[in-house]
């Protein structure tokens, strides 16, 4: 037989498995409403039969309470219905596709502030893509500086000389921590090699926290006219972060500038938009709709990859692995991105802040994964540039036909046309009656516009990928302090809520463009703050009964008592047994466990006040943006394991006092039962309080215990315990009317 007329088979790409979890999930789902419908039936009874008006009150929030947890109960459902696993074979990619046929990439990366986000670890991180295993002349890293800083500047300027030594070593060597910061801290073979390129990269490193802390770029760094040329559009009298022009440059072009081995250098590109005082910028969603469009006038590349100024490229196939899916090679016909999971560098053993959100990045994106696709988490996200310009089969023209995704760019990129349409287009008067932000680019609305724009998309009929390959893609830092957890927190939960509350609500208009399971994917985040309501519920009404002496659960031996322990325990297992089985420690699941209490204790709260003020048209924060800065006393603290509470935020007062009162009804309880000799009326009160305490062994710990400058501040407890007091005495007043 001549098989060389046969058609070779091609190799594939990737593999889809669902898991056989499912099946249990369904089964498990269906037991657990049943015996929530009985749990309701119960609450009505008891509503029923109450006989004073305070006992039918306090039954009503507990019914109240456990609506809510149905509600959000039933949202997460949607994530356990059909959860896949897929498997990439990048080694198989050049069998299908010429290396030379490889799409143009353009890669976005955003930083806001160089005091918050050193421009050291943003150039790391455009270091780290621009030495993909990708053809370098395909790659161009647009940088968006909304700090519109000369430091961010200058360390671009740095970073395009060492690259030009950095992607060739990184190439010649076969090197898989592309980001210099993660090679140099890695066991890497010390060799003469090796030790010229760290002297490089350390020079670099000094020359640009130099300026950093001095907060100006030297003199004696700004080595030719053009570098000095550069630096001074900065230096003009009204030039602020919040008003100046646009500044824009081409710091290494890939027709002209080549690496030390002759390669030709991918593009880099630094933006900082044009800013003025009274013109609302939208954040990161505005900052990236003009990368779309700096972009476009200049590469205009069919795939965007966009980054988080913190989130380095781990894995140097990454591009590599975004095209097996990429386009038309899925079997999701109208894919339009490709999501890696936010996985991060740094956290500590425990994770006590759960700042690795496992549930959100890779429990529930496998979830998603298997119905209409992942959300897009803000960062590590490879789209097709068609995807911002309307629904798959309803092209939305842009008004400037440059812009079109397949208009072919002709001229050079530092040309004077291509400049000066970069310039227009990254006005800040320039979206003015257009449809950037509404029916195009990055959508505006959400503080969280990465889950929104995402949401946004599937709703037009974009379908997604989630690709974790086991080799992280993209590492990112955490925050390390808890106040900067707790704001990061509230932040999300605005952003969240103004999703949940807009016209496009995912539990109206989600479910009708992307069905039920899928809107209720959405709605389980958008709504996420209502849990704050049963959560509080919980933290302080069984223990301000308790110390009463009221109680207000089932008795031990009675039916209902099972019905609650049934719901409770296979709630935690379940979450238990997922969160374990994703690689994680049951140590880690409990700091999530305890997270959850806290963000629904407050900032969730937060964020809800926050959300109405901003309804009401109040002043509010905007968008604060999380430190990435590793204080080194605090750093330690943080490895160790030990909440850094320090900064003395109102966030802290409904933390500190559920403590406080959990403790006290603890041990009070103890008391009542003595005294009474009833242990089993007690119980669930006495379970929950004493729940509470083992969760806020690092709040006692730091209130009573700790001297260091993380420990609780002295008006924060002091605060707390007075609303203990508080609590404590109109409690006694009400429940026992
Ligand atoms: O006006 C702004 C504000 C922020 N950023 C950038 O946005 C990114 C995310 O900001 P960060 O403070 O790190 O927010 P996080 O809460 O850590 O980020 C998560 O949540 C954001 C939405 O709130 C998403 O945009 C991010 O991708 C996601 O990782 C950073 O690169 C910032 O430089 C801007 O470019 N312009
Ligand atoms: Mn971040």
């Amino acid at each position: 037989m001549n098989t060389a007329a046969m058609p070779r088979p091609t190799p594939p790409l990737h593999s889809l498995r669902p898991l056989r979890r499912r099946h249990f999930n369904r089964l498990l789902a269906a037991v657990y409403a049943s015996a929530i419908l009985s749990l309701f039936y119960h609450h009505i009874l008891k509503l029923l039969h109450s006989t004073t008006l305070v006992s039918f009150f306090v039954s009503f929030l507990l019914f109240i309470s456990d609506v809510v947890l149905a509600y959000m109960w039933s949202t997460t459902q949607a994530f356990h219905m059909n959860p896949v696993h897929r498997q990439v074979f990048p080694e198989n990619l050049q069998k299908v596709l010429d290396r030379k046929d490889f799409p143009a990439m353009d890669i976005f990366i955003c930083t806001a502030d160089p005091f918050k986000e050193p421009p050291i670890n943003v150039v790391n991180t455009a270091l780290s893509v621009m030495a993909y295993d990708y053809p370098t002349e395909k790659l161009s890293v647009y940088v968006s500086d909304d700090g519109g800083s000369e430091l961010t500047m200058f360390a671009f300027m740095e970073a395009a000389k060492f690259g030009k030594q950095w992607v060739p070593f990184c190439r010649e060597n076969n090197i898989t921590d592309r980001c210099p910061n993660a090679f140099f801290t890695s066991n890497y073979a010390l060799n003469p090699n090796t030790m010229e390129i760290k002297m490089m990269y350390e020079r670099m490193k000094t020359k640009v926290e130099g300026a950093v802390e001095r907060g100006k770029v030297k003199e004696e760094y700004i080595c030719s006219e053009e570098e000095g040329q550069v630096v001074s559009q900065y230096r003009t009298k009204d030039f602020s972060p919040q008003n100046h022009p646009s500044v824009i440059q081409v710091l290494l072009n890939s027709k002209t500038d080549v690496d030390s081995t002759g390669v030709a250098m991918p593009n880099l590109i630094y933006v900082s938009r044009e800013k003025s005082n009274n013109i609302p910028h939208n954040f990161k969603a505005g900052a990236l709709n003009v990368l779309l469009r700096v972009s476009a006038s200049m590469t205009n590349s069919p795939i965007v990859l966009t980054l988080d100024c913190d989130m380095y490229s781990n894995d140097p196939l990454t591009a590599q692995k975004a095209l097996c899916y990429l386009p038309n090679r899925s079997n999701r016909p109208n894919c339009g991105y490709v999501q890696f999971p936010q996985r991060f560098y740094g956290l500590n053993n425990a994770d006590i802040y759960a700042s690795e959100y496992k549930r959100l990045f890779r429990i529930h994106s496998i979830g998603m994964d298997g119905l209409n696709g992942p959300s897009y988490v803000g960062t590590g996200c490879f789209f097709l540039r068609r995807v911002f310009f309307g629904a798959p089969s309803l092209y939305v023209e842009p008004e400037t036909p440059e812009l079109a995704p397949d208009h072919i760019v002709d001229k050079p990129i530092n040309s004077r046309e291509v400049l000066s349409l970069a310039h227009h287009v990254a006005g800040c008067n320039y979206e003015n009656r257009t449809n950037w932000g509404s029916k195009m680019g990055f959508r505006y609305g959400s503080l969280v516009e990465d889950y929104y724009t995402g949401y946004r998309l599937q709703s037009e009929g974009w379908q997604s990928i989630f690709c974790d390959p086991s080799r992280p893609a993209f590492l990112g830092s955490v925050p390390i302090s808890f106040n900067d957890a707790l704001n990061q927190n509230k932040r999300w939960y605005i952003g969240l809520l103004e999703m949940g509350f807009s016209r496009y609500s995912p539990s109206t208009f989600g479910i009708r463009a992307i069905g039920v399971l899928m809107g209720q994917c959405y709605a389980y985040y958008a709504f996420s703050a209502i849990w704050s309501f049963p959560i509080t519920i919980y933290a302080f009404l069984p223990s301000l009964a308790l110390l009463q002496g009221i109680p207000i659960f089932p008795k031990v031996y009675q039916p209902s008592f099972y019905l609650y322990a049934f719901l409770f325990l296979v709630a935690y297992g379940q979450d238990c047994v997922d969160f374990i089985s994703a690689q994680s420690t049951f140590q880690r699941w409990w700091s999530d466990q305890r997270m959850w209490v806290i963000r629904a204790l407050s900032p969730f709260v937060f964020g809800t006040i926050e959300f109405v003020m901003k309804r009401l048209g109040l002043p509010t924060h905007e968008f604060i943006v999380t430190s990435k800065v590793m204080d080194a006393e605090l750093s330690r603290r943080y490895d160790e394991g030990m909440f850094e509470f320090g900064v003395a935020s109102p966030m802290l007062v409904p933390l500190g006092t559920a403590a406080i009162l959990n403790l006290m009804a603890f041990l009070g309880g103890l008391v009542v039962i003595l005294k009474e000799r009833s242990f089993g009326g007690f119980f669930i009160q006495m379970f929950i309080a004493g729940f509470g305490v083992i969760n806020s062994l690092p709040f006692y710990e730091a209130m009573v215990l700790r001297r260091d400058s993380g420990r609780m501040p002295t008006k924060i407890t002091f605060t707390c315990a007075l609303l203990v007091g508080l609590l404590y005495g109109i409690a006694s007043f009400v429940l026992k009317i």
